[in-house]
């Protein structure tokens, strides 16, 4: 049986004192109450006041993007190392924002996967794809790419250390979530793909959906039996809504 897993994308928002209160709320409504993982990845600067509010309980927190580097002459960027140095556990790979607006490719993608793993932090690696490719058909091999270009530089069984994301890019804060059934065939998809290399690790493997998942859509979505759980923008940002989809994580 595999666990279930929600993690929080905070993306470009909050400030020292509503991440207390979140967090605050978060902790006293989750914290010891549930086995499955739960995450928050928050914006650099809020590591240590996230790692400050988060110790000693079962809420894990992480990072949303890492350099490629191991060390150097890099302005303003974050090191796999130095993330560990704040206890992440998680770090998001591959957003679609990373690849959309900053220009990350499938290779620099893989290369921060490597990185994270490097520095014993877990990847969560996303992929997906655009509506435009959805209405050309090419959501399998632009999914296929993604997923190769990380297995091929990193192993099939790096993903035993790895969390996939399925976000499809036309459903990211638009308010359009992929139906319960596209999100599972995309799922299954994956997973299959995964366990024609290696079935011990397909079987294992954490895959979240994301796109606009609220309290309201998260029950259909996580019953779904190639989904195991979310990675969540909006919702993730307001304590009840977040609090009710990491117990919808359960069933
Ligand atoms: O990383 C999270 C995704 O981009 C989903 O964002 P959203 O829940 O605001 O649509």
């Amino acid at each position: 049986m595999r666990k279930k897993m929600v993690a929080g994308n905070w993306k470009m928002y909050g400030n020292l004192l509503e991440n207390k209160q979140l967090l605050a709320a978060l902790v006293a409504e989750l914290n010891g109450v549930r086995e499955d993982v739960i995450v928050v990845c928050v914006p650099y600067v809020y590591l240590p006041s996230t790692q400050n509010e988060l110790q000693n309980t079962t809420i894990a927190w992480g990072a949303q993007n890492v350099s490629q580097y191991e060390k150097g002459a890099y302005t303003g960027e974050i090191s796999a190392s130095m993330l560990s140095d704040f206890q992440c556990k998680y770090v998001i790979v591959g957003h679609s924002e990373r690849r959309m607006l900053f220009g990350e490719d499938n290779d620099v993608v893989a290369e921060k996967y490597v990185a994270a793993q490097r520095a014993g932090i877990t990847p969560i690696l996303c992929v997906g794809e655009t509506l435009e490719q959805r209405e050309a058909k090419i959501t399998e091999q632009v999914i296929e790419q993604q997923l190769m270009s990380v297995i091929n530089v990193a192993g099939i069984e790096s993903l035993s250390k790895a969390v996939i994301a399925y976000e499809p890019v036309w459903a990211i804060g638009t308010g359009k979530t992929a139906s319960p059934e596209q999100a599972q065939e995309v799922h299954a998809f994956i997973r299959a793909g995964v366990a024609k290399q290696n079935l011990g690790v397909a079987n294992q493997l954490i895959i979240l959906y994301g796109g606009s998942v609220k309290a309201n859509n998260a029950p259909q979505l996580f019953a779904m039996p190639d989904i195991d759980g979310g990675l969540i923008g909006g919702a993730s940002l307001i304590a009840s809504e977040f609090i009710t989809i990491c117990r919808a994580s359960r069933h």
